[in-house]
C-alpha cells in the first residue's frame, strides 16, 4: 500500500534519514520505534509531503507521491494523526468531528462502509459522553481519541500515527491499544510511530527501529521481544 524506498530527508542541510526504507500492506499495522531525535516524525512527514525527500520515492499504491503537495496526497486516502493531536480548542467534540469530514478517496480506496458519527461512537464511547464538550476541556486520553476519531472522519485508507500514547496515564495507554486493536479488525493499515513498547507489541504485526535517521533492525514482534541488544541499544529498555 505504502512503500518508501531508500528515502533521504533534509531540513535545510541537515540530512536526518538516511536511506529509510519500510512497508505497509493493506490491513497491516507496522510500528516505527525509536529514542528521541531518531527520525520517526521525520519519516512520517515526509510520507506527507511537507518534506521532499532528496533521494528515493514514496509509492502509495504503485504510484510515486513523492512530490505530491500534502494536500493532494491527504486526498489520496492517507490519515495523519499529528503528535501535537491538533484538535480545535473552542470547538466541541463533535464539531471537531464533523468541521473537515469528508467520504475519502475518489479511487477504488474509498472504503465500503464510510465512518460516521455513529459509528465512530460506537468505537469512542468516550467521546459521544463528551460530545458537547469544548477540545480545550478534554483530557490528554480523550484529546487523543478525537485526534484519531477526526482523522477517521475523513475516510482514510492508511493511518499514520505519530505516538498516540505519549505523555498518557498507563490505564489510558490501555483504552488507546484497544482503539488500535478495534481500527485493525476494520482492517485499516496503519502506520504507528511510538516510544512505548508495550503499544508496539500489543498491536502492531511488524516493527522498524530507527537510530539516527537509519533502520537499524526490522522484523515481527517475536523477533524484537528476543533481541536485547535492540531493546538495550535503541530503545533503552
Ligand atoms: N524543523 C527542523 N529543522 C531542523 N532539524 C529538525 C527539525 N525538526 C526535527 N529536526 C531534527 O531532526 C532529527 C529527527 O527529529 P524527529 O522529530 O524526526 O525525531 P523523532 O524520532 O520523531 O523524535 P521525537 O520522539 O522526539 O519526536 C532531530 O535531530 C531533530 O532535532
Amino acid at each position: 500500500m505504502i512503500e518508501l524506498s531508500d528515502i533521504n530527508s533534509y531540513y535545510g542541510e541537515s540530512h536526518i534519514l538516511h536511506g529509510v526504507s519500510l512497508a505497509v500492506q493493506d490491513g497491516e499495522i507496522v510500528c516505527l520505534l525509536g529514542r528521541n531525535g531518531a527520525g520517526k516524525t521525520t519519516a512520517i512527514l515526509t510520507i506527507m509531503g511537507y518534506l521532499k525527500p532528496r533521494n528515493g520515492a514514496v509509492c502509495y499504491n504503485g504510484r510515486d507521491i513523492s512530490g505530491l503537495p500534502t494536500h493532494a496526497i491527504a486526498r489520496l486516502g492517507i490519515g495523519l494523526v499529528p503528535q501535537e493531536r491538533g484538535i480545535f480548542p473552542s470547538l466541541t467534540v463533535r464539531e471537531n468531528l464533523t468541521v473537515f469530514a469528508r467520504p475519502g478517496a475518489r479511487d477504488s480506496s474509498r472504503p465500503k462502509d464510510p465512518w460516521t458519527l455513529e459509528r465512530i461512537y460506537r468505537l469512542f464511547p468516550r467521546l459521544k459522553e463528551r460530545e458537547s464538550n469544548l477540545g480545550f476541556q478534554l483530557s490528554g486520553g480523550e484529546q487523543q481519541m478525537l485526534s484519531i476519531a477526526r482523522a477517521l472522519m475523513l475516510n482514510p485508507a492508511l493511518l499514520l500515527l505519530d505516538e498516540p500514547s505519549e505523555g498518557l496515564a498507563p490505564t489510558i495507554v490501555d483504552e488507546i491499544i484497544q482503539i488500535l486493536e478495534g481500527l485493525k479488525k476494520e482492517g485499516l493499515a496503519v502506520l504507528l510511530v511510538e516510544q512505548n513498547l508495550r503499544v508496539a507489541l500489543a498491536v502492531a504485526d511488524r516493527h522498524h527501529v530507527l537510530n539516527k535517521g537509519e533502520i537499524c533492525f526490522s522484523g515481527s514482534s517475536s523477533d524484537l521481544k528476543d533481541n536485547d541488544f535492540v531493546l538495550r541499544t535503541y530503545l533503552s529498555v
